[in-house]
Order: C-alpha cells, then structure tokens, then sequence
C-alpha cells in the first residue's frame, strides 16, 4: 500500500463580500488530491482536502515542500503497525521534517490541506465514515447530529439593509435557528441599526452572532462591548488581533455574554495560550480553531489535547470554516458544532445533497471518507483533478 501521487490546483473562491479585514475579490482555494495504489469496488481509493477560506491557496508550499516530502519517504514508513492503512501521525511527522517551531501561517495551512486528504483516504481505506473512525479510535460513541449556524452578513456593495434582513430571514426559511454578521466594517452607530435591523427581523425565530475579525484595538472592542451587551448574542467574535491574548482578556470585564474566537490561531502552542492567558470563560465561550487552517487533524487532536488539560469540555469548541472535515470531527468526537455558509464559497463548503438542516442541526450520512462523494458539484471538481 502506497501513496502514487499528490495532486494540487488553486481554484478562485472569489465574491464581492468584505469583513472588517479583508474583501474577498481575489480569494483562492487549495484543492489536493492524495492518490492511493488501494482499489475498493473497482475504484482507486483518492483522498481530497481543501483549505479554509480566509487564507489563500498553498500551492506553493505543498509543490515546493510538502509533497516531495511524503512521495521520497520509505512507503512502509507511511503506515500503520499493522501495515492495513495509512497513518496520519507518520504521515504528518514527515511533512514537518526540518520544520523549525513557531511562526505557524501558512505553512499550518499547507499541511492542513494535505491532512485533510489523507484522513479522507484513511478512512476509505477503512470503509467507514470519518466520523465513525475517529468515535472508534477514541472509544466512544459517534452523534451524527450536529448543531450548525449560518454565518453570512457580510458587507458588499448596494446591500442595504432590507437585504441583510431578507437574507438571514432566509437562513431562517432553510432550518438554521443561529444566524451570524460581520461588524467592525462601519461605524459603531451603522453597525448598531445593521444590528438592531437584523434582530426585529429575526424577531426570536433564531438568535444572532457578531463577527468583527480581529479588527478592533482594546478601545473600540470595549466601546462595541458596551453597544453589543445591551442585546441577546449569541456571541461576539473575534473582536481584537488573533494574539492579543491581553485584549480577550479585558474584554470580558466588559462583556458578560459568550464570546468566540480563535480562527486565527494555527497550533496547538497557541490554542493553549489563548486558554492560559486570554481569560476565556469555559462555562460560556467558544472556542473556533480550525484544523483546515491550522496543520489538520493530526494537529488539532492535540489542540483538543489542551483544550481538556485546560478544563474545557469539547462541547465548547465549534470550529470556523463550514467544511465537512469539522463536520466528521464534531460528529466523531463530540464537539458543539460547526459553522456553515448557505450561499458562500462553494462548492467547498456545505454538506452532502441529501442533508437538510432542521431545528439547527444536521444528520451526517454513512458515507466512506469525509463524505466529498455525497455532494456532487465538489465531487465533480475533486475527480476533475485526480480521475
Ligand atoms: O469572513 C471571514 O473571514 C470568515 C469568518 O471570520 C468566519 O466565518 O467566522
Ligand atoms: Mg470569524
């Protein structure tokens, strides 16, 4: 059993959309494929990942390093003891090879792309869903529902906002019963009426989340904070710089609801000094790495690691992206959740056709791998690149 190939192409994900940060006219996507010498059914068993959007395609990375560095290795030295399946953790330790510490960007996602791929294989290879495998490993019980929101409310040009009403009124119409907006890309007062609009429109029928992507100093995250604790949140989200981990701190002083963060944080280091020093509340915050982003599961099962050590149940985490990786993640290991954008970034993300969200939640079907076969636009794209 071997890996024969690593195949990657950078796709545009590109919209008129803006945050607080960044607009998303000249976004990409990394798609890869890992191709295996296993046949199951007549059909050789290939592996797809992707990365987030938010950072851009890692075709250079994974040309330049990562993938010459798995198809040089010892193949045998790529399984598992019993020789019966790929291992991500042998796999990961030799893409990381000469890899000093820190510093973690977009080499955390180059790799998390290519782990994804390799989990979807593994667990082909396994003919199970990724889910099941993971519940397996860890000895307990997979919960293929899943709480899921819809984050969208971006700013784009012409949108007023009766647009911005009618479109979480339409998350609404199609199952979602939490709803997510960007904030920090206006004024105080603007973001206030876009706010107030939404929350008259929703009218109880869904709660709603802010999203202000790290955009505010301590000043204007407390200002927001005191505007914001007026209101029902679902949550606030990302108000300060990824590592201000002193500004997340002082934030809840000020603000008494739940707050999220933690999209922008790529390792397991520093997910555990977001929780040593960030002063989140494990009774209310969430928690949003994201292992598309930051160097895959492989990574992020230590992150989960620090997020027990620190006390926090995995209840608490709900990661950023809207991919089926975190989907079989949540489902195989019991996390809150995942994100997901109805209209945005396909046909990354999503869910596989036959999946409906109801009361907020979705049901994962059986399917081999990660689940890319159940949904036929990504599908189309993955087997365009590799078969
Ligand atoms: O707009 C973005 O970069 C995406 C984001 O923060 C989120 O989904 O929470
Ligand atoms: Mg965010």
């Amino acid at each position: 059993m071997r890996i024969t190939d690593i195949l990657e192409v950078t796709k545009p994900i590109s919209s008129p959309i803006r945050n607080a940060y960044i607009d998303f006219s000249q976004m990409t996507c990394s798609m890869v494929a890992v191709v295996t010498d296993v046949v199951i059914d007549g059909r050789r068993v290939v592996g797809y990942g992707f990365n987030s959007n938010g950072r851009y395609g890692q075709g250079g990375l994974i040309r330049d390093r990562f993938r010459d560095r798995i198809l040089k290795a010892d193949p045998d030295s790529l399984l598992n003891d019993k020789g019966d399946n790929l291992d991500p953790h042998r796999i990961w330790d030799v893409m990381m090879t000469n890899e000093k510490p820190g510093g973690h960007g977009e080499r955390s996602v180059a790799v998390g792309t290519l782990d994804m791929a390799i989990w979807d294989a593994v667990a082909k290879i396994a003919q199970k869903p990724l889910f099941q495998l993971l519940a397996d490993r860890e000895g307990i019980q997979a919960n293929p529902r899943i709480f899921v929101y819809a984050a969208g409310g971006y700013y784009y040009p012409g949108k007023d906002l009766k647009a911005l009403q009618q479109e979480m009124r339409g998350y609404i119409h199609r199952g979602y019963n939490v709803v997510k907006m960007k904030i920090g890309g206006a004024s105080l007062e603007e973001d206030q009426r876009r706010i107030e609009a939404v929350l008259q429109e929703i009218d109880g029928d869904a709660q709603l989340a802010v999203d202000a992507n790290g955009r505010f100093d301590l000043e204007t995250a407390i200002a927001y904070a005191k505007m914001l604790r007026q209101y029902p949140l679902f949550w606030y989200e990302e108000a300060g710089d990824p590592l201000d981990y002193a500004l997340q701190a002082a934030l809840s002083e000020f603000y008494p609801g739940t707050m999220a963060t933690g999209e922008n944080l790529f390792s397991h280091h520093e997910a555990r000094n977001l929780l040593r020093y960030g002063g989140m509340r494990p009774d209310r915050d969430y928690l949003q790495f994201d292992c598309a982003l930051s160097y895959g599961l492989v990574e992020y099962l230590r992150t989960l690691k620090v997020v027990k050590d620190a006390g926090w149940s995995w209840s608490r985490c709900i990661p950023h992206g809207g991919h089926q990786m975190s989907l079989n993640i949540a489902a195989g290991l019991g996390l809150g959740g995942n994100e997901s954008y109805p209209d945005l970034f396909q046909p990354y993300g999503g869910f596989p056709d036959s999946v409906r969200v109801e009361d907020g939640h979705i049901v994962m079907p059986e399917l081999p791998g990660i689940g890319f076969e159940g949904k036929s636009d990504l599908i189309k794209v993955m087997r365009e690149l590799a078969e």
